[in-house]
């Protein structure tokens, strides 16, 4: 807290998302999604920046430690007029890159937390360091030094990353993750076994944005996550506390207009609303709900966020909704995500189905109530259990979108990813398989037993259809996990604290 001498550090983590059914569909507020929240977590670490006597320091310190020439220092700055609170970043040295979600967060999180703690006026904001952690699952990991298609910028990139002072730092090897792991590509040759444990946050050897994304959300979890730990860091508990319902209520409505605004376009805001309540039916807000809201550092932009974030505005107000009640798993059964080393362009694929919806509307009516029919159903077995139901209708699901995909035109369900999937439902244990999201080339999620030999035979399968294929797919350790952003004990990152 601003003048306090109170130890202000906290962790928070927000988990990464998978949409197992409803893509598209939940793009509008008639209909809903089935979304997991991951195992996969962004943590951020928010502490004071301590300054010698004497010097002041007005800077916050966005840090991504896994990543090359990944720290943004912003200074800022209370804009008249009602305009909220801009940061604007400073360059030192070597140019750094904008981080676009990062700014954003930043200027409607500080304008928020200056209307609602008056204390702000008078005392500002005092300099902090914001840490971000990814699991690892977050990134494809770097390839071997000489390989083509993906950067390894210098001897740091590959198997032994991450370079040895951040490694040390980590202090958080993940006994779970030491084993050997064999790439898809690499069937024949048994690799010596791992002597050190990989570290819990790995050293990706790339910049950001020559990072490999598997997928998951990244930019909803940190944007979740940051939001969660700077409202946490400046305002005292009476004010904030994510334990609470109204807590995860400001949290949310927060990172969705923050993460709408960074974005550019307004998404259904399932994978925010995942990173924030975990597993749930998702029913998206009305679009009209931020249509009103000034930019940051535009007259009345203060006021007119606060408002809306307290939910204080004009109607329809915060209309989504968050079922957690109608969603679980079987004992027993995980899903699991595999990463397919191949792009996929969601918004052109978005583009092809709302044409085809205004082309053919009643066809698209009838279209998205068969898939809701497949949601709901999906939702009712999963979490009644009902195992053996859990195949015919996770088939059902993607015969409708595949035949969706054929009819506006987009590579929903391509014929690679047909064939795939269709072997990959033959392997032992595994109880259906899906497109997940938009779908596309991308990734693929698996219902499957939760056991060691059922985790083995799909490596093992995977590995097979990789080199048979000459494609990388491979079986991520991340799976659907029900919490969504919680406080995390500082001790378990007291290597990180400064
Ligand atoms: N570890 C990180 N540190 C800082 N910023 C990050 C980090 N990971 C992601 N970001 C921010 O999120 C952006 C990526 O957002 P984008 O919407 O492209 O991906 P995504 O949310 O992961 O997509 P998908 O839904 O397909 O998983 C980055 O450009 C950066 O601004
Ligand atoms: C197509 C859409 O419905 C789902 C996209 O999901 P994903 O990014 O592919 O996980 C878009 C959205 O809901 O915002």
């Amino acid at each position: 807290m601003a003048g306090s001498s109170e130890d202000r550090t906290v962790v928070v983590s927000a988990p990464g998302k998978v949409l197992l059914a409803g893509g598209y569909i939940v793009l509008d507020r008639k209909h809903t999604g089935l979304v997991f929240g991951l195992s996969a977590r962004i943590h951020v670490l928010a502490q004071e920046i301590h300054t010698s006597a004497g010097v002041h320091l007005s800077e916050i310190v966005v840090q991504s430690p896994q990543f090359l020439n990944a720290t943004w220092r912003y200074g800022y700055h209370l804009v008249k007029n009602g305009g909220g609170i801009k940061v604007t970043q400073l360059q030192s040295g070597t140019p750094v890159e904008p981080n676009h979600f990062v700014e954003t967060t930043l200027n409607y999180v500080l304008t928020y937390i200056s209307r609602v703690d008056k204390s702000r006026a008078s005392h500002g904001f005092q300099p902090a360091s914001l840490l971000v952690l990814a699991d690892n699952d977050y990134y494809s990991k770097p390839k071997p030094p000489g390989s083509t298609d993906r950067p390894s910028s210098s001897s740091s990139a590959g198997e032994h990353l991450p370079s040895r002072s951040s490694e040390e730092k980590a202090g958080l090897s993940d006994p779970s993750t030491s084993t050997t792991t064999t790439t898809a590509t690499t069937t024949a040759t048994a690799k010596p076994p791992r002597t050190r444990p990989r570290p819990r946050f790995r050293h990706f050897g790339t910049t950001l944005r020559d990072a490999h994304k598997t997928g998951l959300g990244s930019s909803a979890a940190i944007v979740t996550a940051l939001t969660a730990s700077l409202l946490a860091h400046y305002l005292p508990r009476t004010l904030f506390d994510l334990s609470t319902a109204q807590g995860k209520r400001v949290l949310h409505n927060l990172a969705q207009v923050a993460h709408c605004s960074a974005q550019g376009k307004i998404g259904s805001g399932f994978d925010v609303a995942s990173a924030v309540y975990g597993s749930c039916l998702y029913r998206r807000f009305s679009p009209a709900l931020l249509s009103g809201l000034p930019n940051p550092g535009e007259e009345g932009f203060a006021a007119a966020l606060a408002a809306l974030v307290d939910d204080e505005g004009a109607e329809p107000g915060w209309d989504c909704e968050v079922r957690k009640e109608d969603v679980g798993l079987p004992a027993g059964v995980a899903i699991r995500m595999c990463d397919v080393d191949c792009g996929t362009q969601t918004v052109g694929m978005v583009k092809k189905v709302h044409e085809w919806r205004d082309r053919e509307p009643e066809a698209a009516r009838a279209v998205y109530e068969r898939l809701q029919g497949r949601v709901d159903e999906l939702a009712t077995v999963l979490s009644a259990g009902r195992v053996g139901e859990v195949g015919r209708v996770m088939r059902s699901f993607r015969e409708t979108m595949r035949s969706m995909g054929k009819d506006c035109g987009a590579p929903i369900e391509p014929e690679s990813q047909e064939e795939l999937l269709d072997a990959l439902e033959k392997v032992d244990g595994v109880l259906g398989t899906v497109v997940p999201g938009a779908g596309g080339y991308d990734a693929a999620a698996v219902v499957m037993k939760d056991d060691a030999e059922t985790e083995k035979r799909v490596q093992g399968f995977l590995r097979k259809w990789s080199t048979e294929h000459e494609i990388q797919v491979r079986l991520m350790k991340v799976r659907g996990e029900t919490e969504g952003a919680r406080m995390e004990d500082v001790g378990e990152f007291k290597s990180w604290v400064s």
